[in-house]
């Protein structure tokens, strides 16, 4: 993925390395990038929420990281998470390829170690939008964790990819039950398959 994001996708330019790594995904082998469908829906709910803090939970190479950060405005912090240290390392090609490494700040571990570490390490008050797309069984515990830890305020975006498939069960009755949440679901479908899919965009009301 990352020789096809060198090859096709010019420096610089995050389009054209989102481009890249969907026609590889497409044509060559199925990865688990939140994809172009699903990817549109992000991007309008990253323009209209327009954060200047955000969160993502899961980096795997970077795809939705570049589509983030390419929407983000100048002086807006991206922070994301990857446990796999492989993935990570290709992330950060892939994110310096596309020329966005000073909108992102990519950190290696478990979300459950680094949630409660966010405000003394990173000078974070509370995130405007969180992106949800690390181990599915996390998304709960990691949303009770980030009200623990004050991460989140009157208004925060949580946006979950997955939903349906693989599925976040407990997150979803959890959060669309909730009188702390607003939801709403995108329905769309898995990254490059016909199979349902969706997004959960919930608003924290505090
Ligand atoms: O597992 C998925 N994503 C999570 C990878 C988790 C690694 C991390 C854990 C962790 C913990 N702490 C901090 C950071 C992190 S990153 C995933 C899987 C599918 C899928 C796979 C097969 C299939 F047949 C159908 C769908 C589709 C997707 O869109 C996915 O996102
Ligand atoms: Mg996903």
């Amino acid at each position: 993925m990352l020789a096809a994001v060198q090859k096709n996708a010019t420096r610089g330019d995050p389009r054209s390395v989102v481009k890249a790594i969907d026609q590889f995904c497409r044509q060559k082998e199925w990865a688990m990038n939140v994809g172009d469908e699903k990817g549109c829906i992000l991007d309008s709910v990253v323009t209209e929420v327009n954060p200047a803090t955000v969160l993502e939970l899961g980096t795997y190479c970077g795809y939705s990281t570049v589509r983030i950060a390419s929407l983000l405005p100048s002086n807006a912090k991206l922070i994301t998470l990857e446990f796999n240290p492989d993935y990570a390392a290709i992330a950060r090609q892939v994110i310096a390829w596309a020329g966005l490494e000073d909108k992102v700040q990519l950190v290696e571990g478990a979300s459950g170690d680094w949630i409660p570490k966010m405000k003394e390490k990173f000078g974070i008050e509370t995130f405007d939008l969180v992106f949800l797309d690390h181990w599915k069984d996390r998304y709960l515990p990691d949303t009770k964790l980030m009200e623990e830890c004050g991460l989140l305020r009157k208004g925060s975006i949580l946006l979950a990819d997955n939903v349906i498939c693989p599925g976040t069960p407990d997150y979803l009755e959890y959060i669309r039950n909730s009188p702390r949440y607003k939801s709403q679901y995108f329905k769309s479908h898995l990254e490059y398959t016909k199979v349902e899919d969706g997004l959960e965009k919930s608003v924290f009301l505090g």
